[in-house]
């Protein structure tokens, strides 16, 4: 059997059945979360990577201190899922021959990223590659309530951060084949290549009675199916409070791409997080759905199937 049959959820749990754990060193291992949390002496730190390659998420058209910037903020997005404060982060790059201009704007892109949530990168590996893949690490320090995916309870609320669907709209169109007002396409690549991770809402989310979390990288109603599978409990969201830029939502409709597959194609990095307190939810964030002892997944009280983003779908692009 090959990768594109087990799929990427199937390929994970291959990988995580082969590795060790220590359950005193490592408190969230692979495949568990969005960061592994791991004890050194009496500390606990987040640790976490992620990558991206010219294939899957750096079209041509993305300038080179964009790419930096993405490669950065995907990692601390990660951190931002758990609550944490992000410390450290290495950068590996593989990487065609490219100009020293364009690996200057990949750097300072990098830099802007991580200084602007107080984090640096203290190192990383440089080898040619066919096509440019850049690898970050990151660690991270949790706070006292780490948000985790399987802390969420029956009748608590269920809530995301900034605003969905805007990233994806832009990844579905960078084909060109679908028709954009300029500044509506401007709006949706802006979001798909400069992605702001939520970091302090994270914090204030983990101090302000969250209960668990998780990024929509991989979209939104396949993140909630994660929550409530983690959590073992049922997740209802209600549609009419789905958090979607009007005039994202109205372009769509025209080019006929359905509002459940725009908000599910992912790329935008938003926190999707179940709170006991409504009324203590970042400033940009909304309300969207609720807990329940059932576990399954419902919009407006239906039943829905959702794969979300998986990178062995064998109609998602090959290497090029
Ligand atoms: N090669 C691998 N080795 C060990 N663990 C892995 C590997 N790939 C993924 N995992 C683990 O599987 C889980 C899910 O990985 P995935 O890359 O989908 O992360 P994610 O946070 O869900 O998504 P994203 O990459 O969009 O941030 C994480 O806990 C991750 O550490
Ligand atoms: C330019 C461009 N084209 C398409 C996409 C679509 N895409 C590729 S990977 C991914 C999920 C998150 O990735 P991962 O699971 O690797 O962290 C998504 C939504 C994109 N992000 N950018
Ligand atoms: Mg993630």
């Amino acid at each position: 059997m090959r990768l594109n049959n087990l799929g990427e959820i199937g390929a994970i749990k291959k990988i995580t059945q082969t590795l060790d754990i220590d359950s005193q060193k490592i408190i969230r291992g692979p495949g568990e979360d969005d960061c592994a949390v791991v004890r050194t002496n009496n500390e606990k730190l987040l640790f976490a990577s992620d990558m991206l390659t010219r294939t899957r998420h750096l079209p041509k058209e993305m300038p080179y201190h964009n790419i930096g910037w993405t490669a950065v903020a995907v990692n601390l997005s990660d951190i931002a899922a758990m609550g944490g404060h992000p410390l450290f982060l290495t950068s590996s790059i593989g990487t065609p021959n490219i100009t020293k201009e364009q690996l200057t704007q990949l750097t300072k892109g990098m830099n802007e990223c991580s200084r602007k949530h107080d984090s640096y990168i203290v190192g990383g590996d440089l080898c040619q590659h066919r096509e440019i893949v850049i690898n970050c690490s990151i660690i991270g320090k949790p706070t006292k309530n780490t948000l985790y995916r399987d802390g969420a309870n029956p009748q608590e609320y269920l809530a995301v951060t900034g605003q969905v669907g805007t990233a994806g709209l832009a990844a579905k169109t960078i084909t060109g084949k679908h028709k954009l007002p300029e500044k509506v396409r401007k709006k949706a690549f802006k979001q798909l290549f400069k992605p702001n991770p939520r970091i302090k809402e994270g914090q204030y989310i983990s101090k302000n009675g969250g209960t668990s979390a998780i990024d929509v990288s991989d979209g939104l109603l396949h993140s909630t199916k994660q929550l409530s599978n983690a959590s073992k409990i049922g997740i209802n969201i209600d549609s009419s409070k789905i958090p979607i830029d009007p005039e994202i939502k109205s372009s769509a409709k025209k080019n006929n791409i359905d509002i459940m597959e725009l908000i599910d194609i992912g790329g935008d990095y938003e926190i999707l997080f179940t709170t006991k307190k409504p009324n203590k939810i970042p400033e940009n964030a909304s309300i969207i759905g609720k807990t329940k002892e059932k576990q399954e997944v419902t919009i407006d009280h239906q039943k829905i199937d959702t794969t979300g983003y998986d990178h062995f779908k064998p109609e998602n692009p090959k290497e090029n």
